[in-house]
């Protein structure tokens, strides 16, 4: 790697000719395959970027000139520029590179939410700050990629970009013509047909008052610089198309029909071909399998994906089914408040999307779907701890968002059994939206229930009414295995796995009231999740057990393995357990019991 050796900071790529530059693209690449091939990560979307982010940097003075990258999982080889190259061995892992922008590893960074479409609103008001501070020789680039171009924020922000007439706004469109699949819509066939040599991109870009350069090709370093130079020189906010591959460079990625390698795992640098698999079946294969039957009992049911139609487990859903599933693009919102369009049209939509990315639909789930009470259930992949995408990845504040919510309501499946089970039920609500969530990973085995309190599941039933354990959904295998370090200790305590859980059977808190102590556990924050619903419940029905709930603290969780953060945040076994009996001999010492 003799030029990239050389690389410290972006600096550093002036004094490079254009056969240094060649060679320096080809080290980066080879960098890209031999390191992410074994940690895993967003391969595919960095080996479409290396020219251009070259090129950016050649011709921008980062971090004077702020540069963004829509979010943010294209970001390597811009940390591979800004001295970080040695730090990829650690990408995604616990105190390594985050697979994002990173405050924290860089002043080259400035954006750290991987929420797609974001990226254009921050230039919007960073350039309008430089004015108004009178550093108007700073210039704000942002990286946005054609999917993060459907998001409807993006459309925001550039009515905004256009109408300050900011000159200092870059918008580097980054279009390789995909999110994960194709990218869908119509602003996607108008850019099919801009790199078909269509004339009319200038005309729909500028009718905003946008200037629009391109499209140039995004693998030509030598033309990706002349267009940023012209961007950076106009006197007004300019669109620089640029046409891109994504994992260019490295054909087992190119020729990955299903998403060119967007994300990978641990594979074969040599053949691209996964390595070490996760094992076990994923939560997401058991709803792409039970979907796919849904969708023969019931003719009225439809889905919804938000560009990701095989990530959250449509795809078999829609080669079973055609014409029943319809991907909006990167856009939650519009998602969430079509469906309930779909559901008051006759239909029961099925919304599956990763629950962080619900965040971004709150009004559309409370103003459209609740307050009509419309018929339609969200699937939310991904909740709780994901793990190695980091902080705006975990799908963490689902349970308290959707508690909020009048009248919708909640079931967090244990395991492959009740993930059927309970979609089902919620499929035959036809009074309310539904929600369904559960994480990424493994399934683990069923887990019997052996006795029912209301619609909850007794899993192991003490014998002394010591501690009554809530564990919901994903951890109710922890809450079964707390139980048994427990009887360890001489403690008797008695599962429950509420699986609705909003909202909560009133049997689960007249069964509270026997208990001497009630606990409490959930992937998901502790601010507005189940125990602090079954809080207010308890004081509601003046039943003062005494109540310890355990959950994610409310605080950003930096990347690591799932395992990793939950054990970090007290959400194993073995701290479950001896914290329970703490609090339980604490208790009992108190009240002289
Ligand atoms: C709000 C939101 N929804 C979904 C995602 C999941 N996601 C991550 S990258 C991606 C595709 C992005 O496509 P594009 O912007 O074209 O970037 P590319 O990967 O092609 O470089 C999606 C849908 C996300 N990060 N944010
Ligand atoms: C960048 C992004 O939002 C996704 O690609 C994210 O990496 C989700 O990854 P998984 O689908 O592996 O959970
Ligand atoms: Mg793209």
């Amino acid at each position: 790697m003799a030029v990239l050796d050389s690389i410290r900071e972006p600096h550093d790529l002036r004094t490079l000719g254009r056969d240094a530059l060649r060679e320096l693209a080809a080290e980066i690449r080879r960098l890209l395959i031999d390191r992410v091939s074994r940690t895993g990560g967003h391969l595919g979307p960095n080996l479409g970027v290396v020219e251009l982010t070259l090129g950016v940097h050649r011709v921008f003075d980062s971090p004077r000139d702020r540069i963004l990258f829509d979010t943010g999982h294209q970001a390597y080889v811009h940390k591979i520029l800004t001295g970080r190259a040695g730090q990829l061995d650690g990408l995604r892992r616990k105190d390594g590179l985050s697979g994002y922008p990173s405050r924290a590893e860089s002043p080259h960074d400035i954006i750290e939410n991987s929420h797609a479409s974001t990226a254009l609103s921050y230039a919007d008001g960073l350039a309008k700050a430089y004015r108004l501070r009178g550093e108007v020789d700073r210039h704000v680039v942002a990286v946005v990629g054609d999917g993060a171009l459907t998001g409807g924020m993006s459309w925001e922000a550039l009515n905004n970009i256009a109408a300050a007439r900011s000159p200092n706004v870059v918008v580097v469109l980054n279009d390789n013509g995909r999110s994960y699949a194709p990218t869908v819509g119509g602003l996607a066939e108008h850019l099919t047909a801009l790199r078909a040599g269509s004339t009319g991109g200038a005309a729909a870009f500028e009718q905003l008052g946008l200037r629009y350069l391109g499209p140039v090709d995004g693998h030509d370093l030598d033309a990706v610089q002349q267009v940023l130079r012209q961007a950076r020189d106009l006197p007004e906010p300019v669109v620089v198309h640029c046409v891109t591959r994504k994992g260019a460079g490295y054909p087992a990625a190119e020729q990955d029909e299903a998403d060119q390698f967007h994300s990978v795992g641990v594979i074969d640098p040599a053949t691209g071909r996964p390595l070490a698999g996760a094992g076990g079946r994923s939560w997401t294969s058991v709803f792409a399998e039970e979907m796919v039957q849904v969708g023969a009992d019931r003719a009225d049911v439809v889905a919804v994906t938000a560009a990701m139609l095989q990530p959250v487990g449509l795809d078999a859903f829609a080669a079973a089914h055609p014409g029943r599933v319809f991907d909006v693009g990167i856009a939650e919102q519009h998602a969430v408040t079509s469906a309930v369009g779909l559901s008051l049209g006759g239909l029961h939509p099925v919304v599956a999307i990763y629950a962080t990315f619900l965040n971004r639909a709150f009004d559309q789930v409370l103003m459209d779907a609740a307050l009509h009470r419309t018929p339609m259930t969200l699937v939310l992949d991904r909740a709780g701890i994901t793990g190695n995408d980091g902080p705006s990845h975990h799908g963490m504040w689902d349970l308290s968002l959707l508690q909020l919510m009048p009248g919708l309501r909640v079931a967090a499946p244990r395991d492959a059994a009740t993930l059927r089970a309970e979609l089902r039920e919620a499929l035959d609500v036809t009074d309310a939206p539904t929600a369904l969530r559960f994480p990424k990973g493994t399934v683990p085995a069923d887990i019997p229930a052996v006795g029912r309190c209301g619609t909850a599941d007794v899993l192991t039933r003490g014998t002394d009414p010591d501690v009554l354990i809530l564990g919901v959904g994903a951890m109710a295998p922890v809450a079964v295995r707390t139980a048994e370090l427990l009887a360890g200790r001489g403690i008797d305590a008695t599962v429950l796995d509420p699986r609705w859980v909003t909202p909560l059977d009133p049997a689960v808190v007249a069964l509270a009231a026997r208990y001497h102590l009630v606990v409490t556990v959930e992937d998901n924050s502790r601010c507005g999740g189940v125990g602090s619903v079954l809080a207010q419940e308890l004081r509601d029905a003046g039943v003062h057990t005494p109540l310890r709930n355990f959950g994610i603290p409310r605080r950003f969780l930096a990347h690591a393995a799932r395992a990793e953060v939950l054990t970090d945040i007290g959400l194993d076994a073995d701290q479950l357990a001896a914290a329970v009996a703490d609090t339980y001999t604490a208790t009992f010492t108190w009240q002289g019991v």
